[in-house]
């Protein structure tokens, strides 16, 4: 299985539109891809917090939903849509994560569970997504996890025992933790056994430099393709999907467990 992780710039200078028009077209790019994915929050950007109001807008029928939907059908791929600011109908906002298939239908919506921030930022101004998703694609049973999720190990576990072979981490992670966010994302694939892919952003917005360094790893968590910085790029990994039965049957960790 060949993914495809878009680390993209949210451009403040940018409307909405036109980041939703710049994303689609990188979208209709990877025609090569089978496994597409966008970091979180890319159309407002993830610690825009006074734009979150501005740019809610409903999971399944707003227009990011409909970009996504033609660009994943438009390119034939499976596409982790990363994640939009969702009103919802009882007018809170969510993190919500979509993935689309290669037919454009939405397969799959992800509502953070973990909001940043603590007592400010996204923790204050959403609401918490309270059930662990995972979604057939790509030939794939995919776990999805948004940003701040990473640092909470029992939500990959939960994933893992619903079946997850890849854990789908789209971010918008601060250069200031970079650290973490590398270590964790391979923790988890150490941990769980499965493919890890976290799909950072690129650049600066509001004020707060970007980690980047998008990767994926593999179940032995070793690194099987990582971009080495914040800037804007594409990378593009091909998976052996059976390598997550051999790792578990090689070193069977899993069945070890006590709790
Ligand atoms: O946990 C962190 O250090 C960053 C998390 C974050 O930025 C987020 O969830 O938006």
């Amino acid at each position: 299985m060949r993914t495809s992780l878009i680390q993209f710039g949210v451009d403040q200078d940018d409307s909405v539109n036109t980041r939703r028009t710049k994303a689609a077209s990188l979208v209709r790019a990877q025609r090569d891809a089978d496994l597409v994915v966008l970091p979180e929050l890319w159309t407002v950007g993830a610690f825009a917090f006074r734009d979150f109001e501005a740019a809610a807008e409903p999971a399944a029928e707003g227009p990011t939903a409909e970009a996504m939907s033609a660009a994943a059908r438009d390119a034939g791929v499976w596409l982790h849509a990363g994640s939009v600011v969702e009103r919802a109908a009882d007018g809170a906002l969510y993190n919500t994560s979509l993935v689309f298939g290669p037919d454009g239908d939405l397969v799959a919506t992800y509502r953070k569970i973990h909001r940043f921030g603590f007592d400010r930022g996204e923790a204050t101004l959403m609401a918490a997504g309270t059930t662990p998703v995972t979604v057939q694609a790509a030939g794939a049973t995919l776990g999805l996890a948004t940003c701040y999720d990473l640092r909470f190990p029992e939500l990959f576990r939960a994933l893992t025992d619903a079946g997850a072979a890849l854990l789908v981490v789209p971010a918008g992670w601060p250069a200031a933790r970079a650290g973490h966010w590398t270590l964790l994302a391979r923790a988890r694939a150490v941990e769980n056994q499965c493919y890890v892919l976290a799909c950072g952003t690129a650049g600066t917005h509001a004020d707060v430099p970007q980690a980047g360094r998008s990767a994926v790893y593999d179940p032995w968590g070793d690194p099987v393709g990582e971009l080495p910085d914040a800037t804007e790029q594409v990378l593009t990994v091909d998976l052996d999907l059976d390598r997550v039965a051999a790792v578990r049957e090689e070193f069977p960790a899993l069945k070890d467990r006590v709790l």
